[in-house]
C-alpha cells in the first residue's frame, strides 16, 4: 500500500477509534444519570426502610462504578477474532466490512493499522457470562473464546458500556472474553485476528498499535505502549495497570476464588498491582457472594494504603475494606512500648498454644450437684450428668463463648426434661430462659466455666507467674516466661498499657472465645513481615475465604519476618497454596536493580532473580563530605526532570533533611500525604515499603543499616525505590556487601 494511503488509512482509523471512544463516553455518561435518577428515587420505589437502605447502597455503589475519568481512556484495547460471523451487522445495522482483509503493518512504531474502521456489532454474550461464568481460572485457549465470537470485534477498557440497545460499547476487561487481550499470543492466538493497544495522552486517544496475531505477530514487553506506561513518570497514588498487565500477571489476576496463591516477586515485578486487580476481579466475578463476605486488603502501613488507595475505586470497585494488621486487630489502644526480644516471644506462634492452654485451665470439674426451685417444684442434677456435660463440651473443641452457652443449654435441658416428666407437658420458653439465667445455674457456670473477655484472659497470663508457668510449661523456658511476666502489673486489665504485641496476644484469645466472622477473600501485601501470630489473626479471618499472598523474602525487615513462605501458608492456614514466581520489573531500572542486587547474598534467602524491563535510568553513588548540603543540590537537580522525588533517610536523619529543604524553599511532603501538590517526598527509611519515586535520592546507607537488626534488608527496600533514577550519597562509606563491584561515581 502507498505511503499516502497508509496514512489516510491510519486517520481514517483513528478518526474512528475517536468516534467509538465519544459514543462510549455519551453512552456511559447515558449510563450513569439512568442510576443517579434511580438513587434519587430508590427511597420511594423500596417497599420498607431496611429495603430502601439496602437498595440505596447499591445504586449509590452503582452510580460510582459507573463514573468516569475523563483523564483515563474507557477503552484500551480491541480483540477482532478471526473468521467470519454469522451475524455481520453493525451496531447502527450496516453490514460490516471483513476485517482481515487488508494489510496491516505490525511494528512498535507509533500507529499502525489493519485498514478497516468499522465495528461489528459485539453479542452481549460477550459480557453477560460475567457474573455466572465460573470459568475465571484456567489457562491456555480458555472460554472457547475463538469460535465463539468468530468475525467480532470487542474493544475492552474499564467499565461495561452499552449503547441504548443494550450491545457492548466496551467490554470489562474482567469479561470471560476479554482474557484473550492479555493472554492469546502468536503461538496461541485463542481465535484472536488483531489484537490492537490504544495509546492515550491526557484522555486523547493518540495512537495506536497493532499485533497480526493470525500471522504469527507479537510484540510481547517490546510494546511501545508497554514501555510507554511503564516510563511515565510517577505522580501521586499508584494507579491501575488494567491495560497493560502481562501474561503471567494475569493468570494470577484471573485465579479461581478458591485458589489461594502466594506470590514471590522481587521489588517492582507487580505484586501490588496483581494483588488489587485479583481483588477487583473476584469481585466482579462473584458480586454477590464476596459482598456479604467482603473482601480485605491488608497492608504494612497508612503511607502504604493512601498510596494504594485510588487503585480499587478507578476500576469501579468501592466496597473493598483496607487495612494494616495492627488496624485490623484494634481491640485494646497500644499505649506502651517493650524490648524487642519481648514482642519477639509474644509474636512467637507458641504463645498460640500458651493461651489456648490458658483458656483450657479455666475449665474446671463440677463439684456439687445443682439444686434450683421454679416456685412450684424443685430440681436437682446430679454431679455425674453435671460432670458428662463439662467433658462432653470440652469434646467438642467449640470456641471457649460459645462452650459455656453450651453448657449452660445442656443443664437447662436436664430440667426441662425433669419438668417434662412431672407434668407431662414441655415447660415455656420463659420458663426455660428463666432457668438458665437463674443463680445457682449461674454459679454453676461461673465455676466449671467462667465467662472470660481476651483482655483478661492476657492480663491473668502476664501479671501472674504461677498462672504463665502452668500454662507454659514445656513450652517456654524459664528465661523466656521471665522476659514476659511484668514485673509491676497494672491493678487490673482496663488499666494496663498494652503494647502492640499484647494486642496480637489479645487478639488470639479472642480468637479462642468466639469465632470472628470472616472475609471472602484476603489479600495481604508485604506478607514476608507478618508474624506466625499476625498469620494467625488474618486466618481467623479467612477461615471459609481464600487468600492472596504477597511479599518478597528479601524485603523482610520485621525481627521475625518469613524465610520460608510454606510456614506462613501453613500459619495462616493455607498449607496447600501455590508459591508462584513473578520475575519481570516493571519498576527499577536494570542498574538499579545490579546495585541493589549486590545485597542479596548477605540477605540470606533463597528468591528467584527478576529481570528488568527497563534499561533506562540511571545511578550515581558519590561520596560528599555535607550530607544536608549535597541532599538539597540533589533534589534541585532532580526537580529539572519531570515526576516525583523521593529522598530517603534512616528515620532520625528525616526532620533535619526536610528542615534543610524548607529552608532551601523546597516544599516537602510526608508520604501518607499522597495528594499532595509537593513533588518531593522525604520519607523515613522505615516507611517507604512499596512505594516509588522517579528520582530517589538515598541519604547515609550506612545509617540505615545501623539503625535496626535487619538493616542490610532495609536498605535493599530503599535502594529498590526508583523508578527512573537513583542517587546514593553518603559521607560514611557504603556497607560492605554494597562494595562489591565498581561504584559509578565519586564526587
Ligand atoms: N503490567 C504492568 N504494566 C505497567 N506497569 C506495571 C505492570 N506491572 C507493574 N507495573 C508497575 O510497576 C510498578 C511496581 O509495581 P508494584 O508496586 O505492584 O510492585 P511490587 O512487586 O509490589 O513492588 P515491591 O516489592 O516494591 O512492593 C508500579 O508502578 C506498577 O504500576
Amino acid at each position: 500500500m502507498p505511503a499516502l494511503d497508509l496514512d489516510t488509512h491510519l486517520d481514517a482509523d483513528l478518526a474512528a477509534e475517536r468516534a467509538h471512544l465519544a459514543t462510549s463516553r455519551a453512552a456511559l455518561q447515558r449510563m450513569r444519570e439512568r442510576a443517579e435518577a434511580l438513587f434519587a428515587t430508590g427511597d420511594q420505589v423500596a417497599g420498607d426502610a431496611y429495603a430502601a437502605e439496602t437498595l440505596g447502597r447499591t445504586l449509590a455503589r452503582r452510580v460510582a462504578e459507573l463514573a468516569d475519568d475523563p483523564t483515563t481512556p474507557l477503552f484500551f484495547g480491541r480483540l477482532d477474532f478471526g473468521g467470519t460471523t454469522s451475524d455481520e451487522l453493525t451496531a447502527d445495522g450496516t453490514t460490516s466490512h471483513d476485517t482481515t482483509s487488508h494489510d496491516t503493518k505490525t511494528t512498535n512504531s507509533t500507529t499502525t493499522t489493519d485498514g478497516n474502521s468499522s465495528t461489528t456489532s459485539a453479542s452481549a454474550s460477550a459480557s453477560s457470562g460475567s457474573a455466572s461464568s465460573g470459568s475465571g481460572s484456567g489457562s491456555g485457549s480458555g472460554s472457547g473464546s475463538g469460535s465463539d465470537h468468530a468475525g467480532r470485534r470487542y474493544h475492552v477498557g474499564r467499565r461495561h458500556v452499552t449503547d441504548e440497545l443494550g450491545e457492548p460499547l466496551v467490554l470489562d476487561w474482567r469479561a470471560p472474553v476479554s482474557r484473550s487481550f492479555y493472554r492469546a499470543s502468536a503461538r496461541d492466538p485463542q481465535g484472536v485476528a488483531v489484537r490492537r493497544r490504544f495509546g492515550f495522552s491526557n484522555g486523547v486517544l493518540t495512537s495506536f498499535e497493532d499485533e497480526r496475531l493470525d500471522r504469527g505477530e507479537e510484540l510481547g514487553t517490546t510494546s511501545r505502549i508497554l514501555t510507554a506506561e511503564i516510563e511515565r513518570p510517577r505522580v501521586g497514588p499508584m494507579r491501575d495497570i488494567v491495560a497493560t498487565i502481562q501474561p503471567e500477571q494475569d493468570e494470577l489476576v484471573r485465579a479461581d476464588l478458591a485458589d489461594s496463591i502466594c506470590v514471590q516477586g522481587a521489588p517492582g515485578t507487580g505484586k501490588t498491582a496483581v494483588g488489587l486487580h485479583r481483588a477487583a476481579y473476584l469481585l466482579y466475578l462473584h458480586r454477590e457472594r464476596l459482598r456479604r463476605a467482603g473482601v480485605l486488603i491488608v497492608g504494612p502501613n497508612r503511607a502504604f494504603l493512601s498510596y494504594i488507595a485510588a487503585v480499587l475505586p478507578a476500576l469501579g470497585e468501592v466496597e473493598v475494606e483496607q487495612a494494616t494488621v495492627e488496624e485490623l486487630i484494634s481491640r485494646v489502644p497500644v499505649r506502651a512500648v517493650e524490648p524487642s526480644a519481648v514482642a519477639a516471644l509474644k509474636h512467637d506462634v507458641r504463645m498460640a498454644s500458651v493461651l489456648h492452654r490458658a483458656v483450657q485451665a479455666h475449665i474446671g470439674a463440677p463439684t456439687e450437684s445443682i439444686t434450683v426451685s421454679d416456685g412450684s417444684f424443685r430440681w436437682r442434677i446430679g454431679l455425674e450428668p453435671l460432670h458428662r456435660i463439662v467433658e462432653e463440651t470440652r469434646r467438642e473443641a467449640l470456641p471457649y463463648g460459645t462452650g459455656r452457652e453450651r453448657v449452660r443449654a445442656r443443664v437447662v435441658s436436664l430440667l426441662q426434661r425433669q419438668a417434662e416428666a412431672r407434668r407431662a407437658e414441655s415447660p415455656s420458653d420463659a420458663w426455660l430462659r428463666r432457668m438458665g439465667r437463674c443463680r445457682q445455674v449461674t454459679d454453676f457456670l461461673d465455676t466449671v466455666w467462667p465467662a472470660l473477655t481476651p483482655e483478661g484472659l492476657v492480663y491473668a497470663l502476664l501479671a501472674d507467674p504461677a498462672r504463665l508457668a502452668a500454662a507454659a510449661d514445656g513450652l517456654l523456658t524459664d528465661t523466656e516466661q521471665a522476659l514476659l511476666a511484668w514485673a509491676k502489673p497494672a491493678r487490673t486489665a482496663k488499666a494496663t498499657r498494652w503494647t502492640a504485641a499484647d494486642a496480637v496476644l489479645i487478639d488470639e484469645a479472642a480468637g479462642l472465645l468466639e469465632r470472628p466472622s470472616g472475609f471472602g477473600h484476603v489479600v495481604v501485601d508485604e506478607a514476608q513481615d507478618l508474624s506466625p501470630m499476625q498469620c494467625r489473626a488474618i486466618a481467623r479471618r479467612n477461615e471459609h475465604g481464600s487468600v492472596t499472598l504477597l511479599g518478597d523474602l528479601a524485603q523482610g525487615t520485621a525481627p521475625w519476618a518469613a524465610t520460608d513462605w510454606r510456614e506462613s501458608l501453613a500459619h495462616l492456614g493455607k498449607p496447600d497454596a501455590v508459591v508462584v514466581p513473578l520475575t519481570i520489573g516493571f519498576r527499577v531500572p536494570a542498574a538499579v536493580v545490579a546495585f541493589a542486587n549486590r545485597l542479596l547474598p548477605a540477605l540470606a534467602v533463597d528468591v528467584p532473580p527478576a529481570e528488568s524491563l527497563r534499561s533506562d535510568g540511571g545511578l550515581d553513588v558519590r561520596t560528599v563530605t555535607d550530607l544536608t548540603a549535597a541532599t538539597v543540590a540533589e533534589v534541585r537537580a532532580a526537580l529539572a526532570h519531570d515526576g516525583s522525588v523521593g529522598v530517603i533517610a534512616a528515620d532520625d536523619a528525616v526532620d533535619e533533611l526536610r528542615a534543610a529543604l524548607a529552608a532551601a524553599d523546597v516544599p516537602t511532603a510526608t508520604a501518607d500525604d499522597v495528594a499532595t501538590a509537593a513533588r518531593v517526598t522525604v520519607v523515613p527509611a522505615t516507611l517507604v515499603k512499596g512505594l516509588e519515586y522517579d528520582h530517589v535520592v538515598v541519604v547515609e546507607p550506612a545509617a540505615i543499616v545501623a539503625a535496626e537488626p535487619r538493616g542490610l534488608h532495609r536498605l535493599y527496600v530503599v535502594l529498590t525505590r526508583a523508578v527512573s533514577r537513583l542517587a546514593v550519597l553518603h559521607h560514611e562509606p557504603l556497607p560492605a556487601p554494597l562494595l562489591d563491584g565498581s561504584v559509578t561515581g565519586q564526587g
